[in-house]
């Protein structure tokens, strides 16, 4: 179950800011299921990359998942070579949700240092490399991917056995090459975009191998599309989306993402990535500069109320603040009397979780006190339904947002420059040019 407590959004809380909900959310009701029924319309236009809407319905591509599971018993540790969108989602779910069975290790960046640590770990015949890249050419997952490619040819005799695939049905370099060499094999949908996949095999394979429990995360996902069709009143995805733009029209330029669970530490990073580069545009769909998008900014409750939370209160009022909160924990820990340390009675004999609760209760009470807004999702508790519900209802405010900033939420334009800069630096055939370009301009 996800709750939406906006209490800390009206004006008897935050003061002068505060919004009138019921006025707000009868005065854009129209817009909202405008949007909606336009996302619904559009999903069936693979061009739409609206696939993520309908992805948790492919039962068929989940058993073919758990299949190939059940047929890989001896794996041990699982390296999973992508990035964004290919990496975010997995390593989301299973920092929360993971059983420890297989050990998963996320190959997402290039620095060597760490690359050679894990190598150094890993014992070969134990281990399986997934390598996902939608685009099937991402320079970081390439290498990385030659790399292991070679190591594994090097330890053992049936290499192909240690690869599994997950790009594009047809495009990019790596499908051809899966069927040359006769790899397993795993499709991006062509619908769905890579910060969208988390549901696809991109986010299922890895963590089929994690133990999480994928029927369940696949039906709390169908709750928050049940949700983003049905009445306003029990639309949550939209009503986040009309606050977020709400208070963005109010100057609130950044969004703090606060959970308050060490086990969702990587939740904050899937949603930079779906916020930030569903949201962040130049130009509105009729290609008018425009310049959208607010800043999602990682925190973890408690943690940094010791870091960051200074800002929050007394910086300067440009935030929003998403907390996600458990109502119940899925274990408890007893604080224990100890004589002779009487100055902290008040937490003998009381539990972390109610320590927990207490802290975001009170940090959010404290942001509302100055004035700061902010609203809580609160999950029933830390499961894989729980959880897939949260991540498609984050999906759907992000498209919502898209509808009501009259923007593509779904293509990331302004990534491209910089991959072909790295082409030129990196001495690519046919970009000798632009390798010119850049001497020029003193960049080599
Ligand atoms: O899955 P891939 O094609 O390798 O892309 C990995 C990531 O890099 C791209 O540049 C985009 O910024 C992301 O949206 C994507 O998730």
């Amino acid at each position: 179950m996800l709750r939406l407590d906006l209490n800390n959004l009206f004006s008897e809380r935050i003061g002068p800011e505060g919004i009138d909900w019921p006025a707000m959310l009868a005065a854009h009701a129209r817009s909202l299921e405008v949007a909606r029924d336009a996302l619904l319309e559009r999903k069936s236009n693979p061009e739409a990359f609206l696939g993520w809407i309908d992805v948790p319905e492919d039962t068929e591509t989940l058993r073919r998942v758990l299949r190939y599971r059940q047929a890989n018993g001896w794996v041990e540790d699982l390296v999973v070579l992508g990035i964004g969108g290919s990496a975010l989602g997995a390593q989301a779910v299973s920092a929360a949700l993971g059983n420890g069975s297989v050990r998963l290790h996320f190959v997402d960046n290039v620095e060597p240092e760490p690359i050679i640590g894990l190598l150094r770990t890993l014992e070969p015949h134990k281990t399986l490399v997934n390598v996902i890249s939608k685009s099937g050419s991402t320079a970081e997952t390439m290498a990385a991917f030659l790399v292991f490619r070679q190591w594994l040819e090097l330890a053992v005799t049936d290499w192909k056995k240690h690869v599994v695939v997950t790009t594009d049905p047809a495009k990019g370099i790596l499908r051809p090459y899966a069927e040359a060499e006769g790899l397993t094999a795993f499709e991006v949908p062509p619908s769905v975009g890579g910060r969208f996949s988390v549901t696809c095999p991109v986010g299922t394979l890895p963590l089929a191998f994690a133990g999480v429990d994928l029927e369940s995360l696949l039906a709390g996902a169908r709750k928050s599309n049940e949700q983003a069709r049905g009445a306003l009143e029990h639309n949550l995805p939209a009503q986040t989306a009309l606050v977020n733009h709400l208070f963005s029209q109010r100057g609130k330029n950044i969004v703090v993402f606060m959970p308050y669970s060490t086990r969702l530490r990587y939740l904050p990073d899937w949603f930079v990535q779906l916020h930030d580069e569903s949201l962040g545009k130049m130009r509105d769909r009729q290609g008018n500069e425009v310049r959208t998008g607010t800043t999602a900014v990682r925190a973890i409750g408690t943690t940094d109320q010791h870091a960051q939370v200074q800002l929050f209160r007394e910086g300067p009022r440009d935030k929003l603040t998403t907390f996600v909160r458990l109502l119940a924990p899925s274990e408890n820990l007893e604080i224990p009397a100890v004589k002779g340390l009487e100055g902290l009675e008040y937490l003998f004999g009381k539990s972390f979780f109610e320590l927990l609760d207490a802290e975001a209760k009170a940090t959010a009470h404290a942001l509302a006190k100055a004035g700061q807004p902010n609203y809580t999702l609160a999950l029933e508790k830390l499961d894989a339904y729980n959880l897939g519900w949260l991540l498609q209802h984050l999906m759907w405010q992000t498209a919502f947002l898209g509808e009501l900033w009259n923007i593509n939420a779904f293509d990331q334009p302004g990534v491209e420059l910089g991959k072909e800069y790295t082409y030129a630096l990196m001495g690519r055939k046919g970009w000798e040019t632009l390798a010119q370009e850049l001497k020029a301009e003193g960049v080599e």
